[in-house]
């Protein structure tokens, strides 16, 4: 190398060395937020977030808890971030429409940057969410009750076959089959239903292909560019990362369904009415760009993997504390028995709803699976938040957790023991339900909580109405989330909750 290129090289290193110490000095010394309590070195440089949850898989989480302790209520857990650890602030963060609250676009980032839950500036994400809302409303949902029986008969019969059998089943596999099949005709129309529920057995198909794209999602957050090579070289990803092969057959199978819907014929489309690709792709009420192939495949892509692992999880999780705890059991079928003498009638949402004691399994169930482990930081654009003596600057991104929420010992005594009946009374619940945020809150909080709900009773009601199971070498470890990828995930390989079937009451 000629002496004049050495000279260069070494001018753009020192370069950079003086570029990178000027942006420590200022993140340390000038920035908003210099006097915010913190580790330096989180304050310093991104690299330590990235180290939690990429080197160590997902703990960074775990750490911002860590830096709570050592440092109060607020702390500057990144150079551009405040995260908060007060429930009692969480109403004026996650606040209604009145107060404006945008996304944190490098957060949002999930590779979907089109779908509603990726749409950072306020005004675009309220014309976004306007076009779904109205298919989540509890009328909506409602109406699409009868569809949902219909999978939670095929769901039925599958169990059935599974007692003649004599094997284990994994409940959370079982429920992603029938949170996949339901979401995919409500997003598609009956055309489009993925059909686990019409093979002849259940699969882990879906679960492998949802596990994998929320295992990854930390990665192509920390990383975008791979997850760019990923899709551009598929096979090259897949060799280099297995599991890069489910998330492709995810994406395909989507966009395939997606691209149908375009082409539908008018006599498909009929069969669609009421649901929601099919009835934005008709309206003349969206813009021509909004109804953009791109952007709805993003968004029935999170519609898909979002609307399904986490009630599934939920549902599964739910199972395991009632099966473990005989008598939470034997007061639920009761009641259940006493509600619906016929075990093969049709339980109505409306109807199980009344039943007060499943209402607080169901409650109890959402608070102690806290699946959605990921932090949701908002930005006030034309706010200054107040938090104590702390005066956040306008423009921060600022963070809370629902699962330490959701968790926290103060307003749930014995957090991790599941016990449904701290919502038995009027006033417990009175004061209990403002700090059950799995949803989160306010004008971005998530659009599927009239489907969770009413999953979480049809398919419980269903389950322990005609059935009875055993726990299958299913523990705790199989429940204990130990890493945030967005969803919190168990240690690799023990995200099963297995039973065995050894009744059926009909
Ligand atoms: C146990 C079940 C579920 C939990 C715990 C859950 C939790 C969440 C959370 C925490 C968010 C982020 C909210 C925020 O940023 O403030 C979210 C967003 C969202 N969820 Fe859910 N979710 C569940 C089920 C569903 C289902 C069944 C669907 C639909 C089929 C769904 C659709 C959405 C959508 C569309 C968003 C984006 C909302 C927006 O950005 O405006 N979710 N969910």
């Amino acid at each position: 190398m000629a002496p004049k290129d050495i000279l260069c090289l070494l001018s753009i290193f020192i370069a950079l060395i003086l570029v990178i110490t000027w942006v420590v000095v200022y993140r340390l010394f000038f920035s908003p937020l210099s006097k915010f309590p913190g580790p330096k070195l989180a304050a310093a440089t991104q690299l330590y977030e990235l180290y939690f949850d990429v080197v160590k898989g997902g703990q960074f989480l775990w750490e911002v808890e860590r830096m709570h302790r050592e440092y109060g209520p607020v702390v500057r857990i990144n150079p551009f971030e405040v995260h908060i650890m007060d429930p009692d602030y969480y109403d004026t963060l996650y606040a209604g429409s009145i107060r404006r609250r945008d996304k944190d676009p490098w957060f949002s980032f999930i590779g979907l940057p089109k779908s509603t839950f990726s749409t950072a500036p306020h005004g675009l994400h309220r014309l976004r969410r306007n076009a779904l809302n109205r298919f989540f409303s509890k009328q909506s949902i409602q109406d699409f009750e009868p569809t949902m029986h219909e999978k939670l008969e095929l769901l039925s019969e599958h169990l059935c076959r599974t007692m003649k059998r004599n094997s284990v089943l994994d409940l959370h596999s079982a429920y992603l089959c029938f949170a996949a099949d339901t979401v995919s005709t409500y997003s598609f129309g009956p055309s489009g239903c993925f059909g686990y529920l019409d093979n002849s057995c259940l699969t882990d198909d879906w679960k492998k292909k949802v596990n994998s794209v929320f295992e990854h999602l930390i990665l192509v957050r920390h990383i975008p560019p791979l997850l760019h090579i990923g899709r551009n070289f598929p096979l090259l990803a897949s060799l280099l990362v297995p599991k890069f092969s489910y998330i492709n057959a995810a994406e395909t199978q989507i966009r395939a369904t997606v691209r149908k819907i375009y082409d539908m014929s008018e006599d498909a489309e009929s069969k669609s009415a009421g649901c929601i690709l099919p009835t934005i792709a008709a309206s003349s009420k969206v813009s021509t760009e909004e109804k953009d192939l791109r952007r709805m495949t993003d968004e029935a892509t999170f519609l898909m993997v979002a609307g399904t692992d986490a009630p599934s999880q939920v549902l599964a999780i739910t199972m395991f504390y009632i099966l473990r705890n005989t008598e939470v059991y034997w007061k639920l079928r009761n009641e259940l028995e006493t509600a619906f003498p016929e075990p093969l009638e049709t339980m109505s949402w409306n109807k199980l709803e009344r039943i007060d004691y499943l209402s607080a399994i169901v409650k109890e169930g959402l608070r102690i699976s806290a699946v959605v482990t990921t932090r949701l930081p908002r930005i006030a654009p034309d706010e200054t938040l107040v938090y104590g003596k702390w005066r956040i600057p306008a423009g921060t991104p600022v963070s809370m957790s629902n699962h330490f929420i959701l968790r926290d010992e103060n307003i749930f005594p014995n957090a991790l023991e599941f016990t449904p009946e701290r919502w038995m009374t009027v006033e417990n619940r009175r004061s209990l339900e403002r700090y059950l945020v799995p949803f989160s809150k306010g004008s971005q909080s998530c659009l599927g909580q009239n489907m969770t709900y009413a999953w979480l009773f049809l398919a419980l009601g269903m389950s322990i109405r005609r059935f009875e199971f055993e726990l299958a070498g299913t523990s705790d470890d199989n429940i204990k989330i130990v890493r945030d990828c967005f969803n919190g995930q168990t240690v690799p390989g023990l995200n099963n909750i297995n039973v065995r079937i050894t009744r059926k009451l009909f």
